[in-house]
């Protein structure tokens, strides 16, 4: 492959670093944005340029787009917190738009012709028969983050339609696991994600894991979610490139298999070796039910399928990270 040239917006956060890796790995030249509010300098190789900084800063963004031709922008950049959504709508309402906003705009007068969004499986209600949710299924965001993210596709349905900027939105399931090499993982502050949670009560820095909510209308009572691995999510980000030379898409990116809070607990017992202590707390407010991907258009069109579907796999690939790096980037 040909190397080519990348803008990645929070590439030094979960998802984004792992997709820099990918981007890295195939050859490319990579720069990334990211204020570090979340992200890491620690994951971003040092052959990757990496530039401090806001993603939606327009002065920014038209001096970095100038520098070279850029064959594709890929906006990881966001607040990406379904439950905090909920308590401060402007964070995901505002500023995610109005960041994407700019974003879109400058890298249409960039005259780069290629998007990526890094969307959610929280732009779908949770279906009443709990099946999987294919792309046609109903726009029905369940939280302002969600709403947000759907605020987004729709500007670059227009960028498509009025400028011609090709996009790729990807409605990523749970990202979950960590490098199967052990470089990078998921590492945030404060963590409020189902996985490393159980690590780190796995780990001895938390007494137990709360189950936010038994009374949903699953098996179990708990809710349940498509796990799909991170690096695969990173592989779905190449993949859609070629298809981005003829037309816009957008694909549910998930593994097809939905598991529940307590099932997750139990895997990562079965992974660590160790009880993971649980209490019942009451529903955290955005959450929907079930959400689980039917990924066949990805695959049909991409050629894409996880390399690591297995749950257990998943987690072991995070417990590995985890394990060997307790404070995270920070140790
Ligand atoms: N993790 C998931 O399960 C999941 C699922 C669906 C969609 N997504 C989306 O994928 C993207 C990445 O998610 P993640 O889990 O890696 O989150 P993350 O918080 O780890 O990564 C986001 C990165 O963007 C940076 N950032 C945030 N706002 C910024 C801004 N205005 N300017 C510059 N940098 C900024 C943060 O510092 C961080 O490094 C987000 O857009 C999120 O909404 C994530
Ligand atoms: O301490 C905890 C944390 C989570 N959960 C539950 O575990 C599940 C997964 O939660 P979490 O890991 O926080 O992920 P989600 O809220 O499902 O959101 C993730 O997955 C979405 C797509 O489904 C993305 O859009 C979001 O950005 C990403 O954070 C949910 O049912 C939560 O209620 C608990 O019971 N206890």
């Amino acid at each position: 492959m040909n190397a080519k040239s990348f803008l990645v917006t929070g590439g030094a956060g979960y998802v984004g670093s792992h997709a820099v890796d990918a981007l890295l790995r195939a050859g490319h030249h990579v720069t990334v944005i990211d204020d570090l509010s979340q992200g890491h300098r620690g994951a971003v190789p040092a052959v990757a340029e990496l530039l401090v900084g806001d993603a939606g800063d327009r002065a920014l963004l038209a001096r970095v787009l100038a520098a070279r031709p850029f064959h594709a922008v890929m906006h990881f950049a966001a607040r990406s917190l379904v439950g905090e959504s909920m308590q401060k709508p402007h964070l995901y309402l505002r500023d995610n738009v109005q960041t994407a906003h700019n974003l879109i705009e400058e890298t249409v007068a960039a005259g780069v012709r290629r998007f990526v969004l890094s969307s959610t499986a929280n732009i779908f209600a949770s279906p009443p028969d709990g099946a999987a949710l294919g792309e046609e299924a109903p726009i029905a965001p369940g939280s302002p983050y969600g709403e947000g993210k759907h605020m987004v596709e729709r500007l670059l349905h227009w960028a498509d339609r009025c400028h011609g900027l090709r996009s790729a939105a990807l409605r990523y399931f749970n990202a979950a696991g960590a490098h199967p090499d052990g470089h990078i993982g998921e590492d945030h502050h404060p963590e409020t994600h189902l996985i490393p949670i159980v690590l780190e009560v796995a780990l001895g820095k938390r007494s137990h894991l709360d189950i936010y909510g038994d009374d949903y209308p699953t098996p179990d009572g708990t809710c349940i979610r498509d796990y799909v691995h991170v690096c695969d999510i990173a592989d779905a980000h190449l993949r859609v490139l070629d298809v981005l030379d003829d037309r816009s898409v957008r694909y549910n990116v998930g593994s097809g298999s939905g598991y529940s809070v307590r099932q997750v607990v139990e895997a990562a017992e079965k992974v660590i070796g160790r009880p993971i202590p649980v209490r019942m707390a009451p529903r955290r407010p955005g959450d929907p039910a079930v959400l689980v991907a039917d990924g066949n258009r990805l695959r049909a069109e991409t050629g894409w399928s996880p390399a690591l579907p297995g749950l257990e796999d998943i987690i072991a690939t995070a417990w590995a990270w985890r394990s060997r790096h307790p404070d995270g980037f920070g140790g």
